[in-house]
């Protein structure tokens, strides 16, 4: 029989048998399970997933509840949507909820998900934890940073101005990814990276591929007993290829600098540079392996770059549709940072109008609307249904922003709610505001996110007036949404720049 017709036909005999085992044996429990609704055989709740799981779990929840817990192939999944639920998770029974489900692509991607986001908790996520905090994202890090993220927005904005002289519209999206992946770059290894860099690697399309392999709902995770279905759909190989660059990549970069400080000339305050000074210390209790070394690398690459450019993105957009806003907004930093050229740092501290259009920014179009998945590590009682052990947990953050009951027509752009609101990015007042998650595994990059957001945005409406391009009108401007890693615009953000000054 021909390859092709052997394949499908063994999956199809497969997925039969298992559907008649589970119709003839299905597993009984005493337990009180979340409501859950209608599944079909073997694939349970799947098909109701969709192509953007925070919208349809809304819609199914708006149905079955705050709490339902749904049978997503073989794995319970327990879908978290009302602000009440979530600090029952990220609060009352935080330590349960605080591990990760194994990822398959993570686990080729990142070894063996030895990274922070993906492992388990444990002592090895403590010390990766300890580590990225420590040398990179504390205040005083990201406060060491302020220059080279002055240096990184300034070159931002000698790119649009000279892009701005075109007839065509400016890709924004592109200099936006360039931008928050550069400042990235010169975070962890000291040294620019430029357009030479980009064409050389392709970091945007590896970036790309790997947003989609490590944030798509892959089949595979759904059925952790058919691990052979993975080879089937291609997945494992495309990780493996991805992977296999991102290793050399990393390669590269680690002994570029191990030879720059034989030869002295390192200027040893990096990221890398703090990671081999790790290594290298016989009396450190932590063995931080190369393989660990390059993971936590990628945990702040991936989780750094995408986050950054999208909420930039969105934020343009939602100004562009606002003009009220826009102008607000422009008044505030113009007139705050009135004959500068550029808006530093300190210039930001009580430009409360920006600060409260960010956050609202990060209401409407969070970036990680389901935050990152959560495994329970005991079985537990909430709200008096019984969660077991090794369930899967999806806060969707997305619903509590759309729910009535906390905010006054969702739907709409309003940073005012946030203008004399003492609501912060800690999400402890009542878990209705929560983009970086909230708990122990909450991120650990609030401070340098929101830093350098705050100032490229500043930067961006100070230094040009927006516009859309000749012949387009609002209505025609496109805000749908694609989901991979983050939730970003589907299309590409082009927009025509007009220079203030
Ligand atoms: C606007 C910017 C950002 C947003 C909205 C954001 C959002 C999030 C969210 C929702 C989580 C999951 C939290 C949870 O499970 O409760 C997370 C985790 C994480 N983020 Fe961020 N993030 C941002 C920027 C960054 C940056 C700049 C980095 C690195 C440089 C980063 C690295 C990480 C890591 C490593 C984790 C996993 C933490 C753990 O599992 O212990 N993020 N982020």
């Amino acid at each position: 029989m021909a390859l092709e017709l052997l394949i499908p036909i063994s999956l199809i005999l497969v997925l039969l048998l298992l559907s008649i085992k589970l119709a003839l044996f299905p597993t009984k429990t005493s337990d009180k399970l979340p409501p859950c609704p209608r599944k079909l055989p073997f694939i349970g709740n799947l098909h109701q997933i969709g192509l953007l799981p925070h919208q349809s779990l809304h819609k199914l929840s708006k149905k079955h509840g705050p709490l339902m817990l749904l049978q997503l192939g073989q794995v319970p999944t327990l879908v978290v949507s009302s602000s009440q639920m979530a600090k029952e998770i990220l609060k009352t029974h935080d330590l349960i909820f605080a591990s990760r489900p194994k990822v398959n692509v993570a686990d080729i991607m990142l070894y063996g998900s030895q990274n922070m986001a993906f492992s388990p908790y444990g002592e090895h996520w403590r010390q990766m934890r300890k580590i990225a905090v420590t040398n990179l994202l504390s205040m005083k890090r990201v406060q060491s940073l302020h220059g080279t993220m002055e240096e990184q927005v300034a070159h931002m904005l000698s790119k649009i101005s000279d892009a701005s002289s075109s007839v065509s519209p400016i890709n924004l999206s592109k200099i936006l990814f360039s931008f928050t992946n550069g400042m990235l770059f010169r975070a962890i290894l000291g040294r620019s990276f430029d357009e030479e860099d980009e064409n050389k690697m392709k970091f945007h399309e590896m970036m790309e591929e790997t947003a989609v392999l490590l944030g798509g709902f892959n089949v595979e995770d759904y059925f952790p007993s058919l691990g052979w279905l993975c080879s089937l759909f291609g997945l494992d190989d495309r990780a493996k290829r991805t992977s296999s660059k991102w290793d050399c990549v990393l390669d590269q970069m680690i002994e570029d600098h191990v030879n720059m400080n034989k030869k002295g000339e390192g200027e040893d305050d990096d990221f890398v540079d703090v990671l081999l000074s790790i290594q290298g210390d016989p009396n450190k209790e932590f063995f931080l392996s190369k393989d660990h070394m390059k993971a936590l690398l990628l945990d702040m690459l991936f989780g750094g770059t995408e986050t950054g450019y999208v909420t930039l993105e969105w934020s343009l957009a939602e100004l562009i549709r606002n003009p009220k806003v826009m102008k607000k907004l422009q008044d505030e930093v113009r007139g705050k940072a009135f004959g500068k050229s550029m808006v530093k740092q300190n210039d930001l501290s009580d430009m409360n109008y920006l600060k409260a259009f960010l956050k609202e920014i990060l209401r409407l179009h969070p970036p990680a609307p389901l935050l990152v998945p959560r495994e329970s590590m005991e079985s537990c009682r909430i709200q008096g249904y019984d969660i077991p052990k090794k369930t899967r947990v999806i806060v969707n953050y997305w619903a509590i922003t759309r729910d009535q009951k906390i905010w006054d027509s969702p739907e709409e752009l309003r940073p005012e709610r946030f203008e004399n609101n003492p609501i912060d990015f800690k999400g402890q007042h009542n878990y209705e505001y929560i983009p970086f998650g909230a708990g122990r595994r909450m991120c650990p990059a609030v401070h340098y996110g929101v830093t350098i957001t705050e100032l490229a945005l500043a930067n961006l409406v100070h230094r040009f007036d927006w516009k859309l391009p000749d012949g387009m009108v609002i209505e025609d401007f496109d805000m749908t949404e694609t989901h991979a890693l983050t939730v970003k615009m589907k299309s590409n953000l082009l927009l025509v720049a007009k220079p203030y000054f």
